[in-house]
């Protein structure tokens, strides 16, 4: 390293920064950075050797001459300025969240032009590898997985989204089974997703999506196993997140006659709900839709909850087409709707303890 060149030296805030080496200790380098500031000493094992062209960035990262985690960073947050969110480390696939819609990178010419492509032939995407384990598949005639793994907020959800629409749009019989596959999301994100201080539709469970193919390796159906649900979510949020996204939908978008019956009032007449976030996320246009007696206070103190794929009313009437397409009747729905407001009655019974406590005479 000691050729003068730049080097990678760790950094407090910003993981590492650009320096050269003007001192070399036992165990120790003294670092000058490149930008202003005092040389400083670090340890030989924290400092890397840098790209001879640092602004330069690579579509697989066991393209760079000197692969290591700072030179990986770099260049996964150089394509990440240049809204290429997606890096290849041989058969891996680095997602970073860019938080909006990057225009085109998931239309269905993308989906069109990655289909039947090999891997590295066209720039890194989550379509390349739902392709490579498709054509894996083909090949070898084994069942193929795809780990998807980060932290909240990394966008696991949405890229197996894309994973599945991939799959279902481009070996797909073109029959409903491809929407139903793709339509079950809504449903399982109503009842299992919740905005958290950290993500606004986390899934609170895991999930292992299969889908199956039959001999002529067409799509033929799909099977969700999920596991570990925050299950104390249902009576308890912090004071920031929310209960389950199907509770304000519930009380934001179902129709009078369904809130009649079932006795749904605004979320801050709930237990459940009210020791958390009571606002309902919607749009300016779609705000002025809910009406006044299904808000809460802090909702019409506040305003709505604002995030461009959240809209709880219209993701109620979306839900409820979900619940129609895999084949859910309406009386089937019903009983699902009544399900859901129980459980929010349930949470505003009062118990009360009479004669003794200690005894078996004591009741509640
Ligand atoms: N590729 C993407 N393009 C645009 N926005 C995205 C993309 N991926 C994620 N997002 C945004 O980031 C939010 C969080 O992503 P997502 O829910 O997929 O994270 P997650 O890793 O599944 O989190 P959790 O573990 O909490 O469920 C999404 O609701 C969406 O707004």
């Amino acid at each position: 390293m000691d050729d003068g060149k730049p080097v990678w030296a760790p950094h407090p805030a910003d993981g590492f920064q650009l320096g050269t080496i003007v001192d070399i200790g036992a165990d120790s380098l003294t670092i000058e950075p490149l930008k202003k500031g005092k040389a400083f000493v670090s340890s030989l094992s924290q400092v890397y050797p840098a790209e001879d062209d640092v602004n330069k960035h690579v579509e697989d990262n066991c393209s760079l001459m000197y692969l290591n985690e700072a030179t990986l960073l770099n260049n996964v947050r150089v394509r990440y300025s240049k809204e290429k969110i997606y890096t290849f480390v041989a058969n891996i696939l680095i997602a970073v969240n860019p938080y909006y819609d990057i225009p085109k990178l998931y239309s269905p010419e993308t989906i069109q032009k990655y289909r039947g492509r090999s891997l590295g032939t066209l720039p890194p995407h989550v379509y390349a590898i739902a392709d490579k384990a498709y054509r894996d598949m083909r090949v070898l005639k084994m069942s193929q997985s795809i780990i998807v793994s980060g932290e909240s907020g990394a966008g696991k959800t949405e890229n197996t989204k894309f994973v599945l629409r991939y799959l279902t749009s481009s070996y797909g019989t073109g029959q409903d089974i491809d929407e139903r596959i793709v339509e079950a999301n809504p449903l399982l994100e109503a009842f299992g997703n919740a905005k958290t201080v950290r993500n606004n539709n986390s899934s609170r469970f895991g999930k292992f999506v299969e889908i199956h193919f039959n001999e002529k390796n067409t799509v033929v159906g799909g099977f969700v196993s999920h596991y570990l649900l925050e299950k104390s979510r249902i009576c308890r949020q912090g004071p920031e997140e929310r209960n389950y996204h199907i509770f304000y939908r519930l009380c934001a978008g179902a129709s009078e006659e369904i809130r009649e019956k079932y006795h749904l009032s605004s979320p801050d007449t709930f237990r459940y709900l009210n020791r958390g976030c009571t606002r309902y996320f919607a749009s300016k246009d779609s705000d002025k839709q809910i009406l006044q007696n299904r808000k809460s206070s802090e909702h019409v103190k506040a305003g709505p909850l604002k995030d461009p794929l959240l809209d709880d009313q219209g993701d109620f009437n979306r839900m409820s087409d979900a619940m129609k397409k895999i084949g859910l009747d309406d009386s089937e729905k019903l009983d699902l709707f009544r399900v859901v407001a129980g459980v929010l009655h349930l949470g505003n019974v009062d118990f009360e303890e009479t004669g003794s406590t200690s005894g078996k005479e004591g009741h509640t």
